[in-house]
């Protein structure tokens, strides 16, 4: 069973991912991008590069899931085990989505639409994702503004793409309020997960 945890940056999705490693302790924990491959190493040249190209840039990322997928995803999940995702498709979805939508020199009608469309014919649909729902102004508050992408101005695109993949998709979703305290969006996201780890048994 694959699960993803979204959200925009700062909306704490790495401090839920970090505390279900002890709820969890026989799950196979990720993120993306990659921390131990040299396409995640790529991708974070390109966070850090202010003028990298958005077409550029959905490549890198999507070369970095594609090696994600084929390395560590598909082997757990052959195997039964249960994979927990600190960021995944959806990321590319809203933030790529968001960074074209805004760049030139390109005729995408819909940028949202073709990322997507990018990912069809090899990527692995999540079966359970968690979206930590937080206003960009919070989240980029949290997130320190430490790179081009933890910006209100850009996180609140980021947040309509989410809106509009929740709403395509509204099954394998669920909405966490990410500004209630950590202890209860832990919580949130503990039931959520348990109700559908149960269903799957
Ligand atoms: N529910 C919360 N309320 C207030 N602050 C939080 C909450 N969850 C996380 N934080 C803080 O916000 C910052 C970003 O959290 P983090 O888990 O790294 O977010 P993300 O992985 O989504 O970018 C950290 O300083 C973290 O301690
Ligand atoms: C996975 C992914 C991340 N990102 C962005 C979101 C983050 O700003 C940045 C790094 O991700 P991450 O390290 O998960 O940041 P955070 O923990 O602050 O949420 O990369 C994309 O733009 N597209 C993607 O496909």
């Amino acid at each position: 069973m694959l699960v993803t945890l979204e959200g925009l940056d700062g909306s704490g999705k790495t401090t839920v991912w970090e505390a279900l490693h002890d709820r969890y302790p026989d799950a196979v924990f990720t993120r993306e991008p990659t921390n131990d491959s040299w396409y995640g190493d790529a991708v974070y040249r390109s966070i850090e590069d202010d003028d990298a190209d958005p077409l550029a840039e959905l490549f890198l990322y999507t070369a970095d899931h594609a090696d994600h997928l084929s390395r560590l995803i598909e082997p757990a999940l052959e195997r039964g085990d249960l994979v927990i995702s600190d960021r995944y498709s959806d990321s590319r979805f809203a933030y790529q989505g968001a960074s074209l939508e805004s760049a030139t020199g390109h005729d995408i009608d819909d940028p949202l639409e073709y990322v997507v469309d990018v990912h069809r014919p090899f990527s692995i649909e999540p079966d359970l994702t968690i979206y930590l729902d937080v206003d960009p102004e919070t989240a980029a508050t949290r997130a320190g503004t430490t790179n081009k992408f933890e910006r209100a101005e850009y996180l609140s695109s980021v947040r309509e793409n989410y809106e509009r993949l929740i709403e395509r998709d509204p099954d394998r979703f669920v909405r966490v309020d990410a500004t209630a305290s950590p202890k209860a969006v832990l919580e949130a996201v503990a039931d959520a997960l348990a109700a559908r780890v149960s269903d799957r048994r």
